[in-house]
């Protein structure tokens, strides 16, 4: 009897570790090389145990070892494939299977409700009539086009933060970051002027300096949650109760926090627009949504054209347009304080383009290719967002002859791709040169980064932010020189750490006024 027991007992043991072994550890028959599929956190561990400040580069670790440029990991309880190669990512990224997006926690923590809500993290039809809308009505304010009015709007933002810079500190909320001398804090020195240009298409309105308080408040609460997501879901993505559990709670809190004030300050804004909307006379992309929304009929499930998928999908604009952006502009900066060469030779190439006299303009671009060429350069050697965001296939199908079941994640190595030696020879020497030909004309064929993506789901914010970019750096170069605090040291690229974005820890700058006639000092 004993020995019945016994050996029933043996192979129910050995059945359940089967059964472990095929759900948890067995590979997926013709699947990309890539580790064993590890029990609870799977290779979030992995990763994690790897690189936990830069959970891509561990991943790219992982595909060194390998042998692969596409590496098959598990996430989430989904299969996960890594892509290492320029072309084919490209390739993957148009080819409508891949256009999906998984239903992750870290997407669902960021709206009130934890509902699938704004433009980032839904696919479907949705997807399609949401972006497609949101596209198609803020470009008629203005957004990643030529607009006289918007521009106008643009250029006397930048004057504002151009006198900011010059006279100093003037509201009380100010000296969070800006001390005597002209030293200001990055990148919340941005906050202001880059959430006004937003605001400006979707509302119509500008803050006024003095009581622009509340866009620096929201785009710190939006760094709080781009500093302490991860492109990889995060643990909580895994296991969602952990956010009951001190201390992971602290980190939970902390995004949570930081997107639920993003959207109730955009409610605010909407709210306020609501009371004075009128459905015959739309002033701006608001009031263009809220009659959609009258003329919608709601489907069940279907959140198209709903109060709260306005306001996640203007915060999935807002925050890369305020504080992704500042965080870009602060890694622009720490570039020209490590090559004054590039900054004497920008700033001499406006000086003779642009002069002294008014600020340069969307105009000036094409005779400042050394400017936008140096801008192409601080996008791809500091790839903002280094893994992009999440695809999901939405069927079974192929990718360089591997089986890729439905419902796997797919993850880019951009920051891999953009800094590739094979494809860019020197790619961790800062060379604007490198986007221009002999005669310094700048030649778009040469840059083949993918900082925005590619395919359907590129960034829709490319047009937008390179010519945001390009104004406020050409402002800066024409009016500023660049100076550290004696007691600061040089920036040091090393000490960045990824989360969504990659990025320096805040830092502190000079902004000291060049002579008015023109030229450099
Ligand atoms: C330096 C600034 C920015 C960078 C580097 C950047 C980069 C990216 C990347 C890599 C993606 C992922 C694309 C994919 O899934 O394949 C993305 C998506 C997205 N970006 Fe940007 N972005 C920036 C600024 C903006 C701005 C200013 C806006 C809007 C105002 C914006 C709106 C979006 C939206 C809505 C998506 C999701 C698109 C979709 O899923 O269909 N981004 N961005």
């Amino acid at each position: 009897m004993v020995l019945i027991s016994a050996v029933i007992w043996c192979a129910l043991v050995l059945l359940l570790a089967y059964r472990f072994y095929l759900n948890n550890i067995k590979r997926l028959p013709n699947y990309p090389p890539g580790p064993p599929r590890l029990p609870l956190l799977e290779d979030y561990a992995l990763l994690l145990l790897l690189n936990y400040r830069h959970l891509h580069r561990a991943a790219r670790k992982l595909a060194n070892y390998y042998h692969t440029k596409l590496l098959g990991l598990s996430l989430v309880g989904f299969p996960a494939i890594i892509v290492q190669d320029h072309e084919i990512a490209r390739k993957i990224l148009t080819r409508r299977e891949f256009d999906g997006r998984p239903d992750l926690f870290l997407a669902r923590l960021r709206q009130k409700e934890f509902k699938q809500r704004g433009l980032n993290f839904i696919d479907g039809s949705v997807w399609k009539d949401q972006r497609w809308f949101f596209l198609r009505h803020l470009r008629d304010y203005g957004f990643g086009r030529r607009s006289a009015p918007y521009e106008l709007e643009v250029e006397d933002e930048l004057q504002q933060l151009v006198e900011q810079l010059t006279s100093g500190k003037r509201y009380e909320y100010e000296s969070d970051f800006m001390q005597d001398g002209g030293f200001v804090k990055c990148p919340d020195v941005f906050l202001v002027s880059l959430g006004n240009i937003f605001l400006q298409v979707v509302s119509g309105e500008r803050y006024q300096r003095a009581t622009a308080k509340s866009l620096v408040h929201v785009g710190r609460k939006g760094l709080e949650f781009l500093r302490n997501a991860d492109d990889y879901g995060t643990v909580y993505s895994f296991f969602p109760w952990l956010r009951f559990v001190f201390p992971f709670n602290i980190r939970y809190n902390t995004m949570r926090d930081g997107m639920l004030r993003v959207s109730s300050f955009l409610e605010t804004i909407i709210q306020k627009e609501q009371q004075t909307f009128d459905p015959s006379n739309p002033r701006h992309f608001i009031d263009v949504y809220l009659r959609e929304m009258q003329n919608h009929i709601p489907q069940e499930d279907e959140p198209s054209f709903q109060y709260d998928q306005l306001v996640l999908g203007l915060a999935d604009c807002y925050l890369p347009g305020t504080s992704g952006t500042a965080v870009q502009l602060a890694m622009v900066l720490e570039r020209l304080l490590l090559n004054p060469d590039v900054m004497k030779r920008m700033q001499q190439e406006i000086d003779d383009v642009v002069g002294s006299g008014r600020l340069p303009t969307l105009s000036d671009r094409e005779k400042l290719p050394y400017t936008e060429a140096t801008l192409r350069e601080c996008l791809r050697i500091d790839t903002l967002i280094p893994s992009g965001i999440v695809h999901r296939t939405v069927q079974n199908t192929t990718i360089e002859d591997y089986n890729i079941p439905e419902n796997t994640l797919l993850l880019f190595d951009l920051d891999g791709i953009n800094n590739e030696p094979k494809m860019w020879g020197d790619p961790l020497t800062f060379r604007p040169d490198r986007f221009l030909d002999e005669a310094g004309r700048l030649v778009l064929s040469k840059d083949r980064s993918l900082s925005f993506s590619a395919g359907k789901r590129e960034c829709p914010g490319q047009t937008y932010t390179r010519n945001t970019m390009f104004l406020v750096l050409a402002t800066l170069m024409q009016r500023f020189d660049l100076r550290q605090r004696g007691s600061d040291r040089m920036p040091d690229i090393a000490k960045r750490r990824t989360a969504l974005i990659h990025g320096p820890d805040d830092f502190w700058i000079g902004f000291i006024p060049r002579p008015v006639n023109g030229g450099s000092q």
